[in-house]
């Protein structure tokens, strides 16, 4: 389970998160919703341990996290998928050098990136593109493929596919679905899309405004 128990959250004098709790099942989609500035991106950054709060905890699996460097290895058991790819990749990489970054931090074998390549339907002629020489969904497609690279236990989609088509919104949750079923990650899926919600956590829906 990764689990988040009275995390606490200021910018400032702006409290954001104030003792909040939330957990996902290994295996579950859990949908997150609630109006727009109520702290849903800050708390999937605090759960992907990529934003240290004040007060509470994040366990995975029962173990309490305790490093926050950027190295910590229990970053990689946790993927996180942005809304914006373009501010969520290095603009001087090539989509190919995107989905390989985290199999080179972990020194793992950079074949597999033209396997998941494939699977999130890159073709080889956008594996030497740039950022600014792609489509938003095609970029957005080499953040799946490196959020799902090292094979993480629980992946945070925050607001994944907002700016997308509908049929690459289908694309990639179906893409995430295969992988949640094929390894039993647990996934945290937000969104304002009530719709896309219900459906893809099967009314698993927490609302934050209730
Ligand atoms: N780094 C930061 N510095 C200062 N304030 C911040 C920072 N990040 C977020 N905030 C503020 O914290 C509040 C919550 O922001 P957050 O992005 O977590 O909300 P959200 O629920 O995800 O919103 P949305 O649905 O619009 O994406 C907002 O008022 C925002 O302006």
């Amino acid at each position: 389970m990764l689990e988040a128990t009275g995390i606490t959250v200021s910018f400032g004098h702006h409290r954001v998160l104030d003792g909040v709790s939330l957990s996902v099942l290994p295996g579950e989609v859990l949908g997150l919703a609630g109006p727009s500035g109520c702290g849903k991106s800050t708390l999937a950054r605090v759960l992907a341990l990529l934003l240290r709060p004040s007060a509470g905890t994040v366990a995975i699996d029962g173990r309490p996290v305790r490093g926050w460097r950027h190295r910590a290895p229990e970053r990689t058991s946790i993927g996180l998928i942005f809304q914006q790819p373009r501010l969520a990749v290095d603009p001087r990489f090539t989509l190919l050098e995107v989905i390989t970054e985290p199999l080179r931090a972990a020194r793992r074998p950079l074949d597999r990136a033209y396997e998941l390549a494939e699977e999130l339907g890159l073709t080889p002629d956008l594996h030497g593109r740039r950022p600014h020489e792609v489509s938003d969904g095609q970029l957005q497609r080499a953040c799946v493929a490196r959020a799902l690279a090292l094979e993480p236990r629980y992946l945070i989609c925050d607001e994944m596919t907002t700016m997308l088509d509908a049929s690459t919104q289908a694309h990639l949750v179906g893409r995430i679905e295969t992988y949640r079923k094929r390894t039993g990650a647990g996934v945290l899926a937000i969104s304002h899309d009530a719709e896309l919600l219900d459906r893809w956590s099967a009314g698993n829906v927490r609302d934050w405004a209730q």
